[in-house]
């Protein structure tokens, strides 16, 4: 398949990540371009990825056979709008923004049916290790899916869903996922300090724990749970600090984090625009 023209409306942190990953796959500066207003993040987009950055929208249009909308939910309605009135051709259109399904884009981008990928990717994209989950309304053809699998598995894993409410649930496990961890991270390095390691210790010691785990978890043939088990000697270590997690609620907790998440991305389906 050809290199596809890639035009990406917002060139904020997650097209950044997109970007950065497919700029690294070997996708030409001259495939990808993007728009923002806002003058630092085009700079910064420009300069780090060499891509152009343009101030008006529907100058990243011109010769687009994707356009990547990654603006805000909150924006997505004027953004589209506007975005109506220059989109002469027919291109695929992806969006990557949390709650915000096909038909309201329909809605907004005029009365020619569009073909549209509603995608959920995360921010590891910027370094291969992404996962998106993806969702194609009626027009797409299968040109077009191949043609947003492919801007997405370049950046990591890409699988489809064929039940479009699915989104919000991935949204909820990889789509937020990352920061999850991250907050792990956090907190486990500043559990280590407070047991007395020095802080740059206790960093690298969890950074390397938590890459060898999900490396152990993805190579392996047995599931997580026995993975841990493997570590938790009876009346060890590990089952002290495994006991306390449940004591506190550990699996419930992550449940009920999920449904929030879950919960606030049907919710950005109802925004509205800030007047
Ligand atoms: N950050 C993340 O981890 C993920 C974000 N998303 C979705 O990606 C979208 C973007 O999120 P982020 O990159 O985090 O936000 P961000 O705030 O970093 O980027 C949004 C960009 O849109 C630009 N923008 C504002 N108004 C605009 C307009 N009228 N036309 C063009 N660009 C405009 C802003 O200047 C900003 O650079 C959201 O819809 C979010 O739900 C999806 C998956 C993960
Ligand atoms: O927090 C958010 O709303 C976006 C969508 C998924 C990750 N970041």
């Amino acid at each position: 398949m050809s290199t596809p023209r890639i035009a990406f409306i917002g060139g904020g942190n997650m097209a950044a990540s997109l970007i950065g990953g497919l700029r690294a796959r070997g996708t030409p500066a001259d495939a990808i371009c993007a728009s923002d207003p806002g003058e630092e993040q085009r700079r910064k987009i420009g300069t780090e990825h060499g891509i152009q950055a343009f101030a008006r929208n529907a100058d990243a249009l011109a010769g687009a056979d994707v356009v990547v909308l990654a603006v805000k939910p909150q924006v997505m309605q004027t953004v589209c709008r506007d975005l109506a009135q220059h989109l002469g051709e027919a291109p695929l259109i992806v969006s990557i923004a949390a709650g915000i399904g096909c038909d309201s884009l329909q809605h907004w981008l005029g009365p020619q049916p569009r073909a549209i990928v509603r995608c959920m990717p995360n921010t590891p994209s910027l370094l291969g290790q992404g996962a998106s989950g993806l969702y194609a309304n009626a027009r797409v053809s299968a040109e077009q899916k191949a043609q947003a699998e492919q801007l997405l598995s370049a950046v990591g894993l890409a699988l489809w869903l064929d039940d479009e409410q699915l989104i919000d649930a991935v949204t909820a496990v990889s789509g937020s996922g990352p920061a999850y961890f991250f907050l792990l991270i956090e907190a486990m390095t500043a559990a280590g300090e407070q047991l007395g390691l020095p802080r740059e210790i206790a960093a690298r010691l969890t950074l390397q724990t938590a890459l060898g785990a999900a490396r152990m978890a993805c190579e392996s043939d047995v599931e997580a749970a026995e993975l841990r088990r493997r570590v938790t000697s009876p009346n060890g270590t590990t089952e002290a600090a495994i006991k306390t997690f449940q004591a506190g609620g550990f699996e419930a907790l992550v449940q009920q984090a999920l449904n929030a998440a879950a919960q606030r991305s049907a919710e950005l389906a109802q925004t509205k625009e800030p007047s």
